[in-house]
């Protein structure tokens, strides 16, 4: 699973969610970090393999902490430290990535339905990066991605839910997210629902309050709405280089090292 990076031709979306992970590692997993929480989806098995190339050494007195079955079980395969959130509540750095990023840093995540746990770990860490590719990197909320706003939700509540999406917050194609291989519904790593719930350009100018609105809902576990969390957010481009943008509002383009 981890030696992606080697032997084997990556496509270029591959190669560039690499390239974000591995420059989002090099600049933010340093020696003195001992705590550090790994995200979930495609782009974080490149920033574990980062990390283990920073070798036996660097990587013996630190605990890892996952956002979910998928994470963990990176982290076990890579012989790194599994620790939990519980035992470690104060998290130096995590590193995610994201299914939509806009210019104010802005994302929707959830797309693998493991938000309570990602948005728990960016709250405990001091400093929360993003990773991911190209793709990802929009003006505006909604523009790339367009499932809508992930919402774990309690099975008890989702109907309910459902309708107050649709008919008050408007949100009329809001859907209860199925499985693929497998008949019903997805289930979360804590036993909940996910809805998907898009919402026009207007709304998601305002990501804050559409956060606030479905929040409020009861039965709502967690939105995959990160606002005003992440410190930087990593983009692989196609031409090799990685756009590295930051919540001081600063830009910066630099060819990554492989
Ligand atoms: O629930 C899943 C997460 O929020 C992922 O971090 C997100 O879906 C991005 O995944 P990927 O790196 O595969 O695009």
């Amino acid at each position: 699973m981890l030696d992606s990076g080697s032997a084997v031709a990556l496509s270029p979306i591959e190669t560039s969610k690499r390239l974000a992970a591995y420059t989002a590692v090099d600049h933010h997993v340093k020696p003195e970090h001992t705590t550090i929480g790994i995200g979930s989806g495609s782009t974080v098995p490149y920033v574990v393999e980062r990390i283990v190339q920073q070798g036996v050494e660097a990587n013996k007195n630190r605990v890892f902490i996952p956002t979910g079955f998928q994470s963990k079980l990176l982290i076990i395969e890579a012989g790194l430290n599994l620790g939990d959130v519980d035992e470690f509540p104060s998290i130096d750095v995590t590193i995610d990535g994201a299914d939509e990023v806009d210019k104010d840093l802005n994302c929707i995540k959830g797309g693998g339905a493991c938000h309570l746990r990602e948005k728990v770990l960016a709250e405990a860490a001091k400093t929360f990066i993003v990773v991911a590719d190209y793709r990802k990197n929009s003006e505006y909320l909604g523009t790339t991605w367009a499932p809508g706003v992930p919402i774990e939700v309690v099975p008890v509540a989702y109907v309910r839910v459902l309708r107050h999406l649709k008919e008050v917050l408007g949100s009329p194609n809001a859907t209860l997210r199925m499985a693929l291989k497998k008949a019903g519904p997805v289930v979360t790593d804590n036993g909940n629902f996910v809805i998907d719930a898009p919402f026009d350009r207007e709304k998601m100018m305002n990501s804050s309050k559409v956060l606030t609105q479905i929040k409020l809902l009861t039965g709502v576990v967690e939105v995959g709405l990160f606002c005003g969390m992440a410190k930087a957010a990593y983009f692989g481009n196609q031409d090799g280089t990685v756009a590295i943008r930051r919540a001081d509002g600063t830009m910066e383009q630099v060819v990554a090292m492989q």
